[in-house]
């Protein structure tokens, strides 16, 4: 049994067991998680562990997107992947950072990123996390028929947005809005998200956070 990884330049080299392409109860099965992640927060770690101790897949990718499809303005990607990578440090392996988004390029659309992930996995199952709030932006979004059958839709309830269908309980009320309003009113919201996330931001400056001036080397 070989080993395989979330893509050629995962941005963590965490691997996991390969399945035979040619049996499919065997197959590979991980949930995508995509994002701005700007910053990444304790609600998406929580709606991760959910999905990875309750619905049966081995791994969960987050897809920091690379152009957001509705023009959000972000910090830059490679600092989002940091902060990401920083968020998977508090699992024991099994969620990862796909950098993805980067790769399709064009307009960020999930359908886009979905077509190319199953033509490079054929032997990987997917599912696709979102949380319940998201329910408003699908008419907007591209093809999401066509995503729905490429993979499987788990909507999680996130506190605040309820909605028919949603899978388990609702899930913590935190978001990177209220992340970012307590940085810029000089809060620490070290509740809200990792200490890991946290250091990175610091340390990069991010969401308009003073640089340390000397940093232990
Ligand atoms: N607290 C949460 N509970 C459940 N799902 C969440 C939660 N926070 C984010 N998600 C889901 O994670 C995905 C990525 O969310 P995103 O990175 O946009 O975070 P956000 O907190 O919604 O950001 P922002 O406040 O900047 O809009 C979306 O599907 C979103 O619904
Ligand atoms: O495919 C689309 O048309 C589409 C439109 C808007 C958002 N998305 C994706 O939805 C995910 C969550 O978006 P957001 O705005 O909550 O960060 C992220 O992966 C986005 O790329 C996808």
């Amino acid at each position: 049994m070989g080993t395989w990884c979330c893509r050629r330049r995962c941005s963590r080299s965490i691997r996991v067991r390969r399945s035979s392409p040619s049996n499919k109860r065997l197959a590979v099965k991980v949930a995508l998680l995509g994002g701005s992640f700007n910053p990444p927060h304790v609600g998406h770690l929580m709606a991760a562990t959910y999905v990875h101790a309750t619905q049966g897949v081995e791994a969960v990718w987050l897809m920091p997107t690379f152009h957001h499809p509705f023009g959000k303005q972000l910090e830059s990607f490679e600092q989002r992947v940091r902060m990401c990578d920083a968020l998977c440090q508090e699992t024991s392996g099994w969620l990862q950072t796909s950098q993805v988004e980067r790769e399709v390029g064009g307009g960020g659309r999930t359908v886009d990123t979905l077509e190319f992930l199953v033509a490079r996995h054929p032997d990987i199952d997917f599912s696709l996390i979102i949380g319940s709030d998201i329910l408003r932006d699908l008419p907007h979004w591209k093809d999401f028929d066509r995503i729905q059958q490429m993979a499987r839709v788990l909507v999680l309830y996130r506190a605040g947005y309820p909605a028919p269908n949603t899978v388990g309980p609702p899930l913590a009320e935190v978001s990177s809005t209220q992340v970012r309003e307590q940085l810029a009113r000089g809060m620490e919201p070290s509740e809200l998200v990792p200490a890991g996330v946290l250091k990175v931001a610091r340390e990069a400056g991010l969401f308009g956070l003073a640089v340390p001036r000397f940093q232990a080397e």
